[in-house]
């Protein structure tokens, strides 16, 4: 099997989707492993971002969906900006057109702060700006474990397998949760279940960023990446892409496989 299908069969990635199925079937989902986990709903931090508003969106239906069944769920979503964010007024689309059921925000900023500056009086060197971005990616994820634990809730992961397949988020960070609802889905796909969902065009079209730099704000994932979504996703899908990007893309999944599974350990073969 050719290095790129084996990967798509790994990732669980489908050529082809049956939109309305897909938006179905990911409710279903969230609603069985909800209920088989006896949680009251979902937590998920909403960033104005695509992949965010697809999985909070899909959350809060599988909330309603449960309660309209007779099971309480709830889903709650937190706005976790670091300071004052660029984006703020796309954040607020999303919420409206989510409408969680409960929204709080959990302002990051003075926490991560706080970390750098103990970080660099016992270091001795300032925490660069790269570093800290992960450590924002994590602080996220501990406001949102706080918020799922105090509710009985679990944390919404975001991820999909444009994401998965290069390792693009951070270990524990955005990459830690507990339920994966879009995985498996391609950039573009989570695009076109956002637009049949009604979802407003300045989300469903937005440009992707992990907006962790301080020195670079709302940088675009691809000028980190070095490549096009259009390209993961045409790799994802089977088509042929540049000699170039798919060196890269096959390059940064062998180097991002201790992401995508548990802590290794001595039972483990994966890494051999
Ligand atoms: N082979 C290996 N086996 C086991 N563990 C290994 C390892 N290699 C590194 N590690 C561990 O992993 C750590 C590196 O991983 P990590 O901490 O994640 O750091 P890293 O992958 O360097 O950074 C995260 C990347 O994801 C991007 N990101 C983050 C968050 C959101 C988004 C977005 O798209 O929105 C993007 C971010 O811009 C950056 O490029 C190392 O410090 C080490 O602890
Ligand atoms: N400022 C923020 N406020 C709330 N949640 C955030 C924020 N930044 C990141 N997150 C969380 O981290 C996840 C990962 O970020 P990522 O940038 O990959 O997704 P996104 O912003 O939703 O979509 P896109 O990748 O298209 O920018 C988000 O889906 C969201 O749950
Ligand atoms: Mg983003």
């Amino acid at each position: 099997m050719s290095k790129q299908n084996e990967i798509i069969e790994t990732l669980n990635v489908k050529p082809v989707i049956d939109i309305t199925l897909e938006i179905q079937n990911r409710i279903h989902f969230l609603k069985a492993y909800c209920k088989k986990s006896g949680a009251k709903g979902f937590v998920l931090g909403i960033s104005g971002g695509q992949d965010s508003t697809l999985a909070g969106y899909l959350s809060q239906k599988a909330a309603e969906e449960l309660r309209a069944e007779g099971y309480d769920a709830s889903f709650i979503a937190i706005r976790l900006p670091y300071g004052t964010q660029q984006d703020e007024d796309d954040a607020q689309r999303a919420l409206a057109f989510i409408n969680p059921d409960k929204v709080f925000t959990i302002n990051v900023q003075k926490a991560v702060n706080a970390f750098a500056e103990t970080y660099e009086e016992s270091l001795g060197n300032p925490l660069q700006d790269y570093h800290k971005g992960n450590v924002k990616a994590r602080m996220r994820m501990v406001a949102q474990y706080a918020v799922a634990g105090k509710l009985q809730c679990l944390v919404v992961g975001s991820d999909h397998a444009a994401e998965a397949v290069t390792g693009f988020y951070t270990k524990f960070g955005d990459g830690g949760a507990d339920i994966m609802p879009l995985s498996g889905l391609t950039k573009e796909q989570g695009s076109a279940l956002l637009k049949k969902l009604g979802a407003p065009k300045a989300l469903y079209m937005k440009v992707p960023t992990a907006d962790l730099l301080d020195n670079k704000p709302q940088q675009a994932d691809e000028m980190e990446l070095g490549l096009g979504y259009q390209e993961l996703d045409a790799y994802l899908t089977g088509n042929a892409v540049s000699t170039e990007a798919q060196a890269n893309i096959e390059h940064r999944y062998e180097v991002s496989k201790h992401k995508r599974e548990l802590p290794v350990t001595p039972f483990d073969t994966w890494w051999k």
